[in-house]
């Protein structure tokens, strides 16, 4: 156990029970040492059968927990920046799902408190960045052989929304991902945003402006559009399409299975996104255990979460004005040159 890097899982819910099974028995190098949930029977359950790990209703106790040397974060949005802060303040390196912190101003003073300790700690949870489909298109793009990215059509569909789902967080929660991973693919920043919404589709719960349309804008002038689609019933579909100058490139159809029964031949499509990124997340985790294993930070930074709180921030008042709005971006510190 002595070598295994000491995790302390913050928040077991989806994600963090997942990421737990992840620690536990996909990836090499690591171990949970401590959990952290308020709900401590769930606390309890996610980590039934598992030795030497201790569970604790409030996250700052996880952190200090004996054999505690780094931190995932895997508890609500707006639980996060109290989380970082407190693992910035005790040196533990994170792994933070995303979003990093869901309003700019606490997203920037995540920045601010990473760029004053001079050195890198948290990794953000974009994970898309470690899908091999994701990985292709970016190495496409970067050897620059279709020319210049002109469009990145984008469609992120989900079967349903969680209860409490908002129709800001199809922006904040959902298109977050997509922003960054234009980000990512396109070495630009994003703009402006425009968001158009159609009349809500009968399977969203009331009162939900599901689906919505965003249309991005970036410094380099380049349009990235994104349908956004929670409750579509049907499947979990996400895909993206670089239309360059030279060639277009698109992922997101090889996730499927081809299905031939009772005289039908079909595709069987993903319904979460644990299924359909599970690679990722894997990837992603096993990355992040290595790299700090190493002493060094890998991935999406502090920067990257900001930008994409800053971004989805200006999507969610596009939304509520029906106006085109500009991004407004903070300087980036010289530690995220
Ligand atoms: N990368 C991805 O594709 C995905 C990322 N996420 C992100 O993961 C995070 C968690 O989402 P879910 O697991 O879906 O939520 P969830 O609601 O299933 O679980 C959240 C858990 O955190 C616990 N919690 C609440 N406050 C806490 C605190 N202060 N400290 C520790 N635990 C606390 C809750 O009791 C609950 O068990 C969110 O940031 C979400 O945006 C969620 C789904 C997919
Ligand atoms: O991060 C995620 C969720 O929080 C979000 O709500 C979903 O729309 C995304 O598909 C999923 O990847």
């Amino acid at each position: 156990m002595g070598d295994l890097l000491g995790v302390a899982v913050l928040g077991v819910g989806h994600m963090g029970a997942d990421h737990i099974r992840r620690l536990d028995r996909v990836v090499s190098g690591a171990r949970i040492a401590a959990v952290a949930d308020p709900d401590l029977a769930s606390a309890k359950e996610a980590v039934a059968g598992l030795d030497g790990v201790s569970v604790h209703p409030d996250p700052e106790a996880a952190l200090d927990a004996p054999g505690v040397q780094a931190v995932l974060i895997a508890s609500p949005g707006p639980a996060h920046e109290e989380a970082l802060l407190a693992a910035f303040a005790r040196g533990l390196p994170v792994l933070c799902e995303k979003p990093m912190v869901p309003d700019s101003v606490g997203a920037l003073r995540v920045v601010e408190a990473e760029a004053r300790l001079g050195r890198r700690l948290a990794q953000i949870g974009f994970m898309r960045r470690y899908d091999a489909e994701y990985r292709r298109l970016k190495s496409l793009l970067d050897d620059g052989r279709l020319g210049r990215p002109l469009m990145l059509h984008c469609t992120h569909r989900n079967v349903s929304s969680p209860p409490g789902f908002t129709s800001a967080m199809l922006i904040n929660s959902s298109v977050s991902h997509e922003i960054d991973a234009a980000r990512w693919l396109l070495g630009q920043e994003l703009t402006a945003v425009t968001v158009l919404r159609p009349r809500p589709a009968a399977g969203a719960p009331e009162g939900l402006l599901d689906p919505q349309f965003v249309l991005f804008e970036t410094e380099g002038g380049a349009l990235v559009d994104v349908e956004v689609f929670v409750n579509c019933g049907f499947g979990y579909q996400v895909r993206c399409e670089a239309v360059c100058e030279a060639g277009s490139a698109r992922i997101g159809d090889e996730h499927s299975m081809l299905v031939t029964t009772r005289g039908t031949a079909g595709e069987e499509v993903p319904q979460d996104y644990l299924v359909r990124f599970a690679d990722a997340y894997d990837r992603e985790v096993q990355s992040w255990v290595d790299a700090t294993r190493r002493g060094q930070v890998t991935g999406p930074s502090a920067w990257d979460g900001y930008a994409a709180s800053a971004v989805a921030e200006a999507g969610v008042r596009a939304l509520e004005s029906g106006d085109r709005t500009t991004v407004d971006l903070a300087r980036r510190p010289d530690l995220y040159a």
